[in-house]
């Protein structure tokens, strides 16, 4: 059986050379390349499409078939679009119909039987190949714009300036023609379901109460990688924690997400300048990959990384804790693994402070390796953490984060163990591949129907509607 994988960022290779290092670089590649592994294992053939970039900057994307593994399944097939140079998520837009007819070309004499797409651009495409193909396609969204202006606090103010950079029309309209079009919505939580795909940009297109358009397949936690082995540590990982910290043994409060606004670390920086109680019990550890010292290096970095770390050091700086902050610069899961068992020992708490989190592979990893999890109470967190095996917190609350904090710091041993439990037992890419195959199954058995036509893809008058009357 061969199934594609649509996702047209391109930003896959064999090494995951750029992880975090790029707001485009995140868990969408984690979670299709974990999933189209696991789905190998079960015998399916799968390619996943992404585009070709033959650019200096970023040399590992531009082979025309690649492979993660000697068994050459999956295959990463990288078709070019858009000219050669690497380009950010938000510039493919206009594109994409030429990565489709692309694909067309490529694929033209072979047997493709199902398609799974991934995020707004993927879903698009996916709609476009069903227009000439007939063929069915799941839709999984990984994050929706609808929520990304909402914490944003996208108004009918601001919306013009912040649509040229973020270009919500054309991903809104993506979204909800996926949504319409796909024979199957895939989710990560059943809150994702009803709280995500029910918001007033997508109601009308989303059958949330359809109980056959959706179905639940919660990710997963690579636990060759994030577990509690301590004899299995990346040694340079070792050698830089050691000579950070040069035997200080207090605990650590653990921040490790991209640098994205929507992640909104500048709260549990907050939290920590504001409270004596948190630094006299803790020190902060933030780690952003590529910038090792970022209070050297933060004229090196791009505008965005900037504006997002600018005001985290002013507030290190106002509050005098540099002797109490430390950055890591961590350059794969296996070291992000191994700083996470590293602070396991000094009994620490991972924190995930985002405005708005689809699900968070990130504190589920770090809950394997032993850490306490604290993460916001917005979106699929409050579902994986339902047992009390994390405390949730209000990201917008600094005082509700610094006793969320305390509380997880003061029980560790007790958090630690559930949030472990939990994660091992209700979190494996195995089985998260094993409802992807359901999934496929199910659409191969139903019949091809092609499209008439394709609305074009802008959503702004909706939009527009929606910021005015906050209903459409
Ligand atoms: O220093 C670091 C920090 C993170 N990671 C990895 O990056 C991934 C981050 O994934 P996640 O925590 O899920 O966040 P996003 O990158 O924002 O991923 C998007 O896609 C995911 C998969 O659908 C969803 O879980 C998220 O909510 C959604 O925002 C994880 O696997 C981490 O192991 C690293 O490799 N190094
Ligand atoms: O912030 P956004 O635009 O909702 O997108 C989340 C991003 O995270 C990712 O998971 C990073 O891989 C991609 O899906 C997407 O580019």
């Amino acid at each position: 059986m061969k199934v594609l994988f649509l996702n047209p960022q391109g930003n896959f290779d064999k090494n995951d050379s750029h992880l975090t290092e790029h707001p485009d670089f995140g868990g969408q590649l984690i979670y299709v390349k974990e999933v189209s592994k696991e789905l190998a294992n079960l015998n399916v053939s799968v390619d996943i499409v992404t585009r070709q970039i033959i650019d200096r900057d970023w040399p590992e994307f531009s082979k025309e078939l690649d492979y993660f593994d000697i068994n050459k399944n999956p295959t990463i097939v990288r078709i070019p679009f858009d000219g050669e140079k690497f380009l950010n998520k938000e510039q493919l837009w206009p594109y994409l119909k030429e990565y489709v007819d692309n694909i067309l070309s490529f694929y033209k004499g072979k047997n493709i039987d199902f398609i799974t797409t991934h995020y707004a651009d993927g879903g698009y495409s996916g709609v476009l190949l069903r227009s000439k193909l007939g063929l069915n396609f799941s839709f999984t969204g990984h994050s929706l714009g609808a929520q990304k202006m909402d914490k944003l606090n996208v108004s009918s103010k601001n919306f013009e300036d912040l649509d040229k950079e973020y270009h919500f029309s054309q991903r809104i309209m993506a979204e909800r023609l996926s949504m319409q079009y796909a024979s199957k919505i895939i989710v990560s939580t059943s809150m994702e379901r009803y709280e995500q795909y029910s918001h007033p940009l997508y109601a009308d297109v989303s059958e949330v109460a359809n109980d056959s358009k959706y179905k639940v397949i919660p990710p997963g936690v690579n636990t060759e990688i994030f577990n509690d082995d301590l004899t299995d540590l990346d040694q340079d990982t070792v050698a830089q924690i050691e000579n950070k910290l040069n035997k200080q043994q207090k605990p650590f409060i653990v921040l490790s997400s991209r640098l994205d606004a929507k992640k909104n670390h500048i709260a549990v920086v907050k939290a920590y300048a504001n409270s004596r109680d948190l630094q006299d019990k803790a020190n902060l550890g933030i780690f952003l990959r590529g910038i090792p010292d970022p209070f050297t290096d933060i004229q090196k970095l791009s505008e965005k990384e900037r504006s997002i770390l600018t005001p985290i050091l002013e507030e290190i700086e106002k509050a005098d804790i540099k002797d109490k902050v430390y950055f890591f610069d961590l350059k794969s899961q296996l070291a992000l693994a191994t700083a996470y068992k590293l602070f396991s020992k000094l009994k620490s708490v991972f924190v995930l402070p985002s405005f708005y989190e689809p699900f968070g592979l990130a504190p589920i990893e770090a809950g394997a390796c032993g850490l306490a999890v604290v993460a916001t109470k917005n979106g699929g967190p409050s579902e994986i953490f339902s047992d009390g095996s994390g405390v949730l917190i209000n990201p917008e609350d600094i005082q509700d984060i610094v006793e969320g904090l305390i509380k997880a710091l003061n029980n560790y041993d007790y958090f630690s163990k559930k949030v472990k439990k939990r994660v091992l037992e209700n979190y494996t890419w195995k089985s998260t591949a094993r409802g992807y195959l359901e999934v496929i199954e199910e659409g191969v058995k139903l019949p091809k129907k092609t499209l008439e036509k394709v609305p074009p893809l802008d959503a702004n008058e909706i939009i527009l509607d929606y910021l005015k009357n906050k209903k459409i």
